[in-house]
């Protein structure tokens, strides 16, 4: 479980975290989406212990990151930057980090496998792909068998296969009860794997929703023409719906009514209808809507 209570970052005049709340639960995985210089980084650092809070708390399982007892075996972390000597292997990065997650040789090279880099377990991490550091990362991440795992814009240099594997694996890590949070700034990329959204601008949440619930019924829009656009205006907004009128065409846009109730709101005006289709906002255009400051 990850909490963070109104936590607050200030760097001399630059708010980059303010007042932020949100939890990530248990068996979900959870997308922290933002864009450039939202705050993400920032925060993940403070939930991860690198950074101190100006005021408010980010706790990993009850417990600021510092007063954790066994802190790799209770969460694993991937950041943006490189965390290994780049004339080392692969493999030896990982026995290096797995003493001290008090983790075994035998979990490092079943990682190894797992992450795809069995084969590239003895190259220097220097020569690694983008992707392969990626993937080493995760490896490192997974070393201490963590419930709470804490990903920075963990997809940034997989290809779609990568990907692919990537949602996989944090789909397996969740549904076997662990807490998964997932920083990106592109909805896009996670709209496949995350169960919950939490959208921030400006360091703060604009919203926190199960992804399913993000468009919600507000976000539906209907598309309406008909032989008497005036009148089937009044008959929408009778019903309580808002319209606005395609200037280029005799189409309506109406929003707040459902397809049947404005079905049956012509139907009652006496007005036949031509067309009447739903449109709703694709999830990308809602996330920019609201990441937007
Ligand atoms: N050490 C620092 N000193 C001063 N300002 C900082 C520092 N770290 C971050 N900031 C500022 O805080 C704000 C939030 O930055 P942060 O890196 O957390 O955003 P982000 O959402 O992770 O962005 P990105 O998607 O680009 O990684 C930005 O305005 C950034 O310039």
């Amino acid at each position: 479980m990850i909490e963070t209570i109104e936590l607050t970052k200030t760097y001399r005049s630059v708010r980059a975290v303010d007042g932020l709340s949100f939890t990530a639960r248990p068996g979900r995985v959870t997308g922290f989406l933002g864009l450039n210089g939202s705050g993400k980084t920032t925060t993940l650092r403070m939930l991860l212990g690198l950074s101190r809070p100006t005021s408010g708390a980010a706790l990993i399982n009850g417990k600021p990151y510092a007063e954790l007892s066994t802190p790799l075996r209770q969460v694993g972390a991937v950041l943006e930057q490189g965390i290994s000597h780049p004339g080392q292997s692969g493999r030896a990065h990982l026995i290096g980090q797995a003493m001290l997650a008090g983790a075994s040789r035998a979990r490092v090279d079943q990682l190894l496998d797992a992450v795809g880099l069995a084969d590239a377990g003895h190259r220097r991490t220097g020569d690694y792909s983008l992707g392969m550091r990626q993937r080493l990362a995760v490896a490192t991440a997974l070393l201490g068998e963590p419930q709470v795992l804490v990903l920075d814009e963990p997809a940034n240099g997989l290809d779609p296969e990568g990907i692919a594997w990537l949602r996989w694996l944090l789909r397996g890590h969740a549904d076997a009860g662990g807490t998964v949070l997932i920083s990106s700034h592109l909805l896009a990329e996670l709209a496949q794997l995350i169960d919950d959204v939490v959208i921030v601008a400006n360091g703060q949440v604009r919203r926190a929703t199960p992804l399913t619930e993000l468009a919600g019924a507000d976000g539906v829009r209907l598309r309406v023409r008909g032989r008497d656009p005036v009148r089937l205006w009044r008959a929408f907004e009778d019903a309580g719906g808002k319209v606005t009128a395609d200037e280029q065409t005799p189409t309506l846009e109406v929003a707040g009514l459902t397809a049947e109730e404005a079905g049956e709101a012509a139907f009652h005006a006496g007005v036949p209808l031509y067309e009447l289709s739903t449109d709703a906002p694709s999830l990308e255009q809602i996330f920019l809507e609201l990441a937007a400051a």
